[in-house]
């Protein structure tokens, strides 16, 4: 479903990504560990196509859309939460009310809180940035660092969405430093060096 070939990225002098290969399939539940600097965020940014490699390419069968949750994701600071995902959704013509309100009820987050994301938590934000990558039913769904910030009830919601996603049969890419306790993955890579293994 999706193939990650040979990708190389640098940035003036430095290489980040030297020459990275992998096949991921739907249904998998892929994690990618790396240190802090490693180009996690970077090969994430490659395959949701916001930044071109120097060399190689990633295919997708079509039809495949792609959700992501990426660094600090950027939202519309002076409107709430819910009114952030609904135009998130709708610049795709994408946007189910009763998804979106089950999502942030989930994460115990208010649909009719009123107050702005400029008021927000780091967790609420990052729950809202967890809502947006899956909200619209994407099939290939890459998270970087999605735990960052969330308290362990919110950790445990997250852990049963990705079963939830998982039996809907897409494929999740987790890019994280760290284990995240309670995550079965089926495959592991380490990005080490601007190499996969
Ligand atoms: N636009 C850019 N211009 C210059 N250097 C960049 C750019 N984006 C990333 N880098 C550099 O590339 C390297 C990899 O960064 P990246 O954000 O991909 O790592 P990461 O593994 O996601 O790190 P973290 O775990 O800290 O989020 C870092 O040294 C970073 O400074």
């Amino acid at each position: 479903m999706l193939k990650v070939n040979h990708l190389a990225k640098s940035f003036k002098s430095k290489t980040v990504l030297n020459n990275v290969s992998f096949e991921a399939d739907k249904g998998q539940l892929v994690h990618i560990s790396g240190a802090n600097g490693s180009g996690k965020s970077t090969l994430f940014k490659i395959i949701a196509k916001v930044l071109l490699p120097d060399s190689g390419d990633v295919t997708m069968l079509e039809s495949k859309t792609i959700g992501a949750l990426i660094e600090n994701p950027g939202f519309l600071e002076f409107e709430t939460g819910l009114v952030n995902l609904r135009f998130l959704a709708k610049l795709n013509h994408n946007y189910d009310e009763k998804k979106v309100f089950a999502l942030m009820e989930k994460f115990s987050l208010d649909p009719n809180d009123k107050q702005p994301v400029s008021k927000y938590s780091v967790g609420m934000r990052q729950k809202l940035g967890i809502i947006q990558a899956v909200m619209e039913d994407q099939s290939i769904i890459l998270l970087d660092e999605p735990t960052r910030g969330l308290d362990t009830d919110s950790i445990d919601q997250f852990i049963d969405l990705l079963k939830n996603l998982q039996a809907e049969n897409k494929l999740i890419i987790v890019a994280s430093h760290d284990y995240i306790e309670g995550i079965k993955y089926d495959v592991l890579f380490t990005l080490k060096n601007g190499l996969l293994s």
